[in-house]
């Protein structure tokens, strides 16, 4: 399987090195060349594996140049091993058709982990056959950041600075970043919103000296093997609900459209996927975009739901590309516009492309807060403000009664307890994982959102390469 960038001049690679490259050279997201394809029968045999071996089915057309079956079982085993529900990704009935696909049970409490938890791996075992040493850069409204962290504290040959936008990050995501003590963790809080940090990495990824010298590679879900994880639990849970005989639509709590995009690639591969949901919040440029092809930014309005405070959504740009015929010379101008501008409209192509599977929402607080007392009351389930926002536009969506609706549950209600607690007036408790959280010791810097500022921090702390 080779892999090509959405923006067309980079150079085609195989996954061991996309995997290592984060962001494209042209500026670009890699994908496959093409969808490998599922049939009837192979999504048949998922029926009754374990996730582990849904997960080594899944991924090895992705993989197969670069690890055996056998390593990426090994790979998976090791990386499932931390989550603390058997099932690892359950599902939780709410009522005859909605249904919750709880992502939370890894080491952080949010869904990062399924990814990130393979990507620690992943880089592990590609780094130990060669002779080299990354620097990580990333960007977190809050989950990727602990998630990474956590896949990659210690690691000899990783350095980590992950920039979080400073005070619009909740209390427990914050502290699940800055207390981690490990040699090669740098935690930056930055001035600015999560837009500005993800613009700040894209810089440093696209000035290439910098880029070249201190080797960097991308957490964030730029990072194809991101998407390429999180694809499995769509097929996980589609067969435990009927597939290939019934279709399943999703409803997905969507900020930077990796999330929501692993399910338009599940579709790809051939399963019967009947709608992706995407649901906003206030800040809804996906929203506008795939209901009026306007991809305009706004200000971004700090939320009940800060990870999904975001009005650039690296990921829509792999939509673009492939919802709109794979013309990466087209797409690199149309990026260099919005750029620019801060603004585009979608081509008919890419709008068409998109409506045969995607339908949008865009969830207030009101309706958030109404998703989550529905929840608590009927079912006794306390689901987080994003989780929250994903279920109110399930409900919205008008899916046919026939079909199974399954809303992606993507953080633990602990990380937001103040919300949860005025939603419902329960304060759910800390999971013993991270129970003594608040009695750690945070360490972490402030700097200005410049460009100057932050590369200074990471040159002075990271290794350059021989
Ligand atoms: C809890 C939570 N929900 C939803 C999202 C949005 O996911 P994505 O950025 O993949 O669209 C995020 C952040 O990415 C998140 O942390
Ligand atoms: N909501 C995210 C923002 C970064 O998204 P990513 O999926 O591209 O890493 C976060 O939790 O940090």
């Amino acid at each position: 399987m080779q892999y090509q960038s959405t923006r067309g001049s980079a150079p085609s690679l195989g996954f061991e090195d996309v995997t290592l490259a984060g962001l494209a050279s042209d500026g670009g997201l890699y994908l496959p060349t093409s969808w490998p394809s599922f049939s009837a029968d192979d999504i048949r045999a998922l029926g009754g594996l374990s996730y582990v071996e849904t997960a080594v089915r899944v991924m090895t057309p992705f993989v197969a140049e670069s690890l055996t079956e056998e390593e990426l079982r090994e790979l998976c085993t090791t990386a499932y091993s931390r989550f603390s529900h058997q099932a690892v990704v359950p599902l939780v009935q709410l009522d005859h058709q909605h249904w919750l696909l709880e992502l939370f049970h890894g080491p952080t409490l949010a869904f990062k982990d399924v990814a990130l938890q393979l990507l620690g791996q992943l880089f592990e075992r590609f780094l130990s056959r060669r002779d080299d040493h990354l620097t990580i850069v990333g960007a977190t409204s809050g989950d990727t950041g602990s998630a990474a962290i956590d896949a990659v504290a210690g690691r000899e040959k990783i350095d980590i600075f992950m920039l979080h936008p400073d005070g619009r990050v909740s209390d427990v995501q914050r502290r699940q970043m800055t207390t981690v003590r490990a040699p090669n963790v740098y935690n930056i809080a930055i001035d600015g919103s999560f837009d500005d940090a993800q613009a700040l990495v894209k810089r440093m990824f696209n000035d290439v000296d910098f880029s070249r010298r201190f080797n960097l590679s991308a957490v964030n879900s730029i990072n194809w093997a991101r998407l390429m994880a999180q694809v499995v639990y769509y097929f996980y849970a589609a067969v435990r609900l009927g597939a290939p005989e019934r279709p399943v639509a999703f409803s997905v709590p969507t900020g930077n459209f990796g999330d929501v995009f692993a399910g338009y690639v599940a579709a790809k591969m051939g399963l019967p996927v009947a709608k992706l949901i995407v649901a906003t919040n206030v800040n809804d440029i996906l929203h506008r975009a795939l209901s009026d092809g306007d991809y305009s930014q706004g200000q971004v309005v700090p939320t009940a739901t800060p990870s999904m405070d975001i009005q650039v959504s690296s990921n829509f740009e792999r939509l673009l590309f492939d919802a709109g015929g794979r013309n990466g010379q087209a797409l690199a101008d149309q990026m260099r516009g919005f750029e620019a501008s801060k603004a585009m409209r979608l081509t008919n192509a890419q709008r068409d492309g998109a409506a045969a599977l995607f339908s949008s929402a865009r969830i207030d607080a009101d309706s958030m807060t109404m998703a989550m007392r529905w929840a608590y009351d009927g079912s006794g389930q306390i689901i987080d403000p994003h989780s929250a926002i994903g279920l109110a536009a399930a409900r919205e969506a008008g899916v046919d009664a026939s079909i199974p609706v399954v809303t992606l549950a993507t953080a633990h209600p602990a990380k937001f307890r103040d919300a949860v607690e005025r939603a419902t007036g329960t304060r759910p408790p800390l999971p013993a994982r991270v129970g003594d959280l608040f009695a750690r010791e945070e360490s972490y810097v402030k700097l200005p959102g410049t460009f100057e500022a932050v590369t200074a921090y990471v040159a002075e702390r990271a290794t350059p390469r021989a």
